[in-house]
């Protein structure tokens, strides 16, 4: 693969289904070598966009390279790329191993290739059984070997963890995290974030067919840094002892408190004490990434910034002592409880 071509590159992509729009000016990049999440609600487009991705659909507006070209440029799509989209599609009267045998050939590989793909997802043991009376998650690991028979450079995978029990994600994981360390390139879908945050190091978040967020896990986590709420007999002298040592973003809450990201909570204790402060609590905002995915794509995403009532904008935080006594007088501060918006009916994670 050309060195600095993206894997997998979507610009402009744009599918109109009649009157509705389900992919709508879809634009981001995989880089060569990462596992890349692409995540989004039900029915946000993400089966639309990887089957354009693959030649399989037809996008009303827009374009896409694999390896820098359009799949239907190719020349042997099978080495190049290997796809999971759907893994209902098998015909049941099949073995195992007779089903890989078919595709092998259909790839252009020696059957030899079948029994090596077969032992690579754990299937070894199952290879005269019917594909009728496979699992869910059988059928997944099947899809994935044939996915593998071209021994691809990149890996296109259509919500893989349905159907895998908690042993079998955690096989995917490590499946995934080891071709991927040689230099090889995973895309892989979910309706949920927490299903893959583990597993992918760059995310691509898409709601209502349009691009919400893509970039890095790690980008996203530290945007969503945690801050600590610290309450303490000198607010004021705190933030600029600790503006001094370069912590610069402390935000007086409206409550007295200091609102400070960026430093943990054994620092801001120790900037305190060398500047005669005296800390009476403080509690650090934990931030779960699936309320922040949810956030997102409910359209409720509202960013960064403090709130000016006090309240706890952001979503997905849940206050913890830290074993420092309340003020005197005063109980421990706690956020107020739901102060996030439940998700609405139909997300994922919300009412069905
Ligand atoms: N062949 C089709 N004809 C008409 N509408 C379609 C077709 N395929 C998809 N859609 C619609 O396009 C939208 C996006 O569907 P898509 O399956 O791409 O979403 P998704 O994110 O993969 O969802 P899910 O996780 O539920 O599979 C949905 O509203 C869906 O009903």
């Amino acid at each position: 693969m050309n060195a600095g071509v993206p894997a997998i590159e979507a610009v402009g992509l744009t599918k109109l289904f009649g009157a509705s729009q389900a992919v709508s000016n879809l634009g981001f990049q995989v880089p060569t070598g990462s596992i890349t999440g692409f995540v989004g609600p039900n029915g946000a487009g993400k089966t639309t966009t990887l089957r354009m991705l693959l030649g399989l659909v037809t996008p009303t507006s827009g374009h896409a390279t694999i390896a820098g070209v359009p799949f239907g440029d190719l020349g042997q799509p099978a080495r190049v790329v290997g796809a999971v989209l759907d893994s209902r599609g098998m015909h049941p009267a099949r073995s195992t191993i007779d089903h890989l045998r078919v595709y092998a050939a259909a790839v252009g590989v020696p059957d030899q290739r079948a029994h090596e793909v077969m032992a690579m997802v754990g299937l070894a043991s199952a290879a005269r059984q019917k594909v009728a009376t496979h699992s869910l998650g059988m059928r997944q690991r099947l899809a994935l070997a044939t996915a593998l028979l071209g021994d691809p450079q990149i890996l296109v995978l259509d919500e893989p963890a349905n159907g895998l029990d908690p042993e079998g994600m955690a096989w995917l994981r490590e499946f995934l995290r080891a071709y991927a360390s040689v230099g090889r390139t995973v895309l892989v879908s979910s309706h949920l974030l927490r299903e893959l945050e583990q597993s992918v190091d760059r995310v691509v978040i898409v709601n209502r067919g349009s691009l919400v967020y893509q970039g890095d896990m790690e980008e996203l986590r530290a945007r969503h840094s945690a801050r600590v709420f610290v309450t303490s007999s000198d607010p004021a002298t705190l933030a600029l002892a600790l503006a001094a040592q370069g912590i610069v973003d402390a935000q007086m809450m409206p409550d007295g408190r200091l609102a400070v990201r960026g430093a943990p909570v054994p620092t801001i204790g120790a900037v305190a004490e060398s500047a005669g402060v005296t800390v009476f609590g403080a509690d650090t905002e934990s931030v779960d990434l699936e309320q922040v995915f949810l956030a997102m794509t409910s359209g409720q995403y509202t960013a960064q910034h403090v709130d000016p009532s006090g309240q706890f904008p952001r979503p997905g935080h849940a206050q913890s002592p830290t074993g420092y006594p309340p003020p005197p007088g005063q109980p421990p501060q706690a956020p107020p409880p739901g102060a996030y918006p439940p998700p609405p009916a139909g997300h994922p994670g919300g009412p069905r």
